[in-house]
């Protein structure tokens, strides 16, 4: 049993499905002897859990899903416990028709759910609804159960995939079961991982039915989660030019707060130096307040310059608006061809003037900016989060990170990262400026786009993280992280 580690591979439903079949055809497993082991990796899985547990209610779809679910209840059965179980609509046949015939065999008779039937009290509910073969929103009769078992209120552990939720993108088309725990079978589905997968999973548990490794060997996976990591202690001898020079380009007048929060992120995330460019009448207070920043007053192009001579890394966008200032400082920015992070009005000003980046590049859009540069809606992005970052990696050749709930990091090749942690103490003003500055600072310490991207993108919610376990995560302020990001990106453990 792998419990939701990092640096797990990630497969599509198609490639799990696929998978499943080859199981049976090419190592002999019967789909039968899969539901078993699945109910018993998920019973071990509730025990595990809930020792206490002696009372379970049981629900069962009409598909495989619910197969796993009548095993379940007949293992927790034979084990003593008192389980109630309801089904939706008894399987056709197969597979879940016989793991059913089993229960009734074994004196356990499935009730058909019924609107407005009550709920027994249990300990433990066992979501065995559907799984990875949704097709779409559940309405009826399966959402009515669905909307009981949250009113009943006791935990639930889903079975392979919260019901309701889209395992391959992570959608939530209409009710879904909120989970306490997630145990999935085989291999981990990418959408558990993402948009609003994750608010309906709990933890996620990976059991691989002890099919051997080979089975994959043949399929790369589609994605694979962040692995947790900081970066290599400095040489001894090293200097501030050996760490480059960020300059972060931004802060219309009355935007201050913005273009500072990256140019501190980018010093405390190890940049050797760190400039800002700038204007409006926060530029002493900025200086006073951070002199390390070295600011300077920015009206035009001509200024901006020997600024860009001197950087080695830009930060684009903060607080820059979209009038003509940040128009022509943007486009000057990017025609340096330096290696840059685009983020805020940068990117809105890249949708109105669309570019194939040259030089290493990373965009850091949340889901409304990427639907601007894609030229479609947000409701399209988050319907298939995976499908949208890969599609702004290939347009603009750049890094993407696209951010929300399981932020994902694709590259033009193809490459998809998942990010396992953050908050939603984190969806606050700010956090994007500090993740611009941070990823800024590890381009700036000689990594690719893709490393900066995807180790600047999980030391940031990782720090989210610990600055909510310190204090919760309503109040959270983006300064909040400063301290936490340098003790990770110095090694220190996150947990
Ligand atoms: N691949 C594996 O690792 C294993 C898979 N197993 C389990 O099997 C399910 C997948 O089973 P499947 O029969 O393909 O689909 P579901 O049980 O998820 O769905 C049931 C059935 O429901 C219908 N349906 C779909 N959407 C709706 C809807 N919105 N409303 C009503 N009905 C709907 C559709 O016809 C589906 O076929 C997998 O998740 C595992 O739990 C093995 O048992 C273990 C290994
Ligand atoms: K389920």
């Amino acid at each position: 049993m792998q419990i939701d580690r990092a640096d797990l591979d990630l497969y599509t439903v198609e490639q799990a499905r696929m998978l499943d079949r080859r199981a049976s055809e090419a190592f002999g497993m019967p789909g039968y002897t899969l539901m078993r082991r699945a109910a018993s990796a998920a019973f071990a899985a509730l025990l595990g859990r809930w020792p206490q547990a002696r009372r379970l209610l049981v629900c069962c779809g009409p598909g495989n899903n619910g197969g796993d679910g009548y095993q379940l209840a007949a293992l927790a059965c034979d084990r003593g416990l008192e389980v109630t179980l309801i089904e939706l609509a008894a399987p056709a046949s197969g597979d879940a028709g016989r793991a059913r015939a089993a229960c009734v065999e074994a004196g356990l008779t499935p009730v058909r759910w019924q609107l407005g039937m009550s709920l027994p009290e249990v300990e433990v509910i066992v979501d065995a609804l559907f799984g990875t073969g949704l097709k779409r929103a559940l309405e009826g009769e399966a959402a009515a159960l669905v909307q009981a078992l949250a009113a009943h209120g006791a935990p639930v552990l889903a079975l392979d995939v919260p019901s309701g939720v889209n395992a391959d993108t992570g959608e939530v088309p209409g009710p879904a079961v909120r989970a306490a725990l997630t145990v999935t079978f085989i291999v981990a589905k990418r959408g558990l991982y993402t948009g609003a997968a994750p608010a309906h999973t709990g933890p996620v548990w990976l059991d691989d039915l002890a099919l051997p490794a080979a089975l994959r060997e043949a399929l790369a996976p589609d994605a694979r989660l962040l692995a947790s990591a900081g970066l290599p202690p400095r040489a001894r001898d090293a200097h501030k030019g050996d760490n480059g020079h960020v300059l972060a380009v931004g802060g219309e007048h009355g935007t201050a707060g913005a273009i500072r929060l990256c140019g501190e992120a980018a010093l405390r995330c190890g940049a050797g130096l760190v400039s800002v460019a700038t204007r409006g009448a926060h530029l002493s207070a900025l200086n006073a307040a951070r002199p390390e920043l070295m600011a300077h007053a920015v009206e035009g192009v001509s200024e901006l310059g020997p600024l860009l001579a001197r950087a080695t890394t830009l930060a684009v966008g903060p607080g820059l608006g979209q009038g003509a200032w940040g128009h022509a400082l943007w486009l000057t920015a990017l025609d340096s061809g330096k290696p840059l992070v685009l983020d805020a009005d940068g990117l809105n000003l890249l949708a109105r003037a669309p570019r194939r980046f040259t030089q290493p590049a990373v965009l850091t859009p949340h889901p409304g900016e990427a639907a601007r540069l894609l030229g479609g809606d947000v409701a399209e992005v988050q319907a298939d989060r995976f499908a949208a970052a890969r599609a702004l990696a290939a347009r603009y050749q750049a890094v993407v990170v696209l951010k929300g709930a399981g932020s994902l990091i694709a590259a033009p090749d193809g490459r998809l990262a998942v990010c396992p942690w953050g908050n939603p103490g984190m969806a606050s003003g700010g956090m994007g400026d500090l993740l611009t500055g941070v990823i800024a600072a590890l381009l700036a310490q000689h990594l690719t786009p893709w490393q900066a991207a995807c180790l600047g993108v999980g030391l940031h919610a990782r720090a989210g993280d610990l600055a909510a376990a310190e204090a919760g995560e309503r109040g959270l302020i983006a300064s909040d992280l400063l301290l936490p990001l340098r003790r990770l990106l110095n090694g220190a453990p996150s947990t």
